[in-house]
């Protein structure tokens, strides 16, 4: 396991997020050995399968500082806590069903002293907030997580312009998107070509899609 990755491709961290990311891996190899937070195969390649991943987000869409951002099914934490480390003037609130996750992401939270999270152990279907953005990754298909989530998206966006869903998804997206015509397709190769060899991408659907 090695944060050295995560300076690669985001050069200008600070001392606190370079040291954030470092102590993210300890945290998660302990926490792992009491509660499988991170499929145990991918433990050892933390910070590219996880870490890297969900920063994919962050090339996307560099969030403003006051933006109010929604992690679905954040699971053990991604793609909140890595996203949270890097807009550290962001605030991020991660949601999960399950409780014991959702305890091992407050610990985390607590661990690296993460001031912009917050945790709730909650069915997003019953969460009464607004956000900017929505992140997630691997939760629900398209159709269902849109349905979820489109009343919480905010018009008067931070971003201005910007807002809407932003959804980590891998593979052949062509029949699940043919319905959200104004569907963005990022594939995370551009921006990791080194280290990414697989077809892993950002979907961004703005506000006013269609579907
Ligand atoms: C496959 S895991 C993905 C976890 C994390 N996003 C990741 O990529 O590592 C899916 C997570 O979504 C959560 N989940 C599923 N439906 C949900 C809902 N309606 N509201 C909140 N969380 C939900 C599950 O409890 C689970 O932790």
């Amino acid at each position: 396991m090695d944060a050295t990755l995560i300076d690669k491709y985001f050069p200008n961290l600070t001392d606190v997020q370079r040291q954030q990311f470092g102590k993210l891996g300890v945290l998660y190899q302990d926490w792992n050995q009491k509660i499988n937070v991170v499929s145990r195969k991918d433990i050892d390649e933390l910070y590219l399968r996880h870490v890297l991943h969900s920063l994919g987000i962050a090339k996307v869409m560099p969030f403003l500082p006051g933006a109010q951002i929604l992690d679905v099914g954040t699971g053990g934490g991604f793609p909140g806590i890595p996203l949270a480390i890097l807009f550290p003037e962001t605030q991020f609130t991660l949601v999960d069903s399950i409780g014991k996750k959702i305890k091992v992401v407050e610990e985390v939270k607590e661990g690296l002293e993460l001031t912009n999270v917050t945790v709730k152990n909650i069915r997003v279907e019953s969460l009464q907030a607004q956000f900017d953005f929505i992140v997630s990754r691997a939760v629900a298909a398209m159709p269902t997580f849109v349905h979820w989530v489109r009343g919480k998206i905010n018009k008067e966006s931070v971003h201005s312009l910007k807002n809407g869903i932003l959804y980590l998804k891998g593979g052949d997206l062509t029949e699940e998107l043919k319905s959200y015509r104004n569907a963005q397709i990022f594939d995370l190769s551009e921006y990791f070509a080194e280290d990414f060899f697989d077809s892993k991408k950002v979907v961004y659907l703005p506000m006013k899609f269609r579907g």
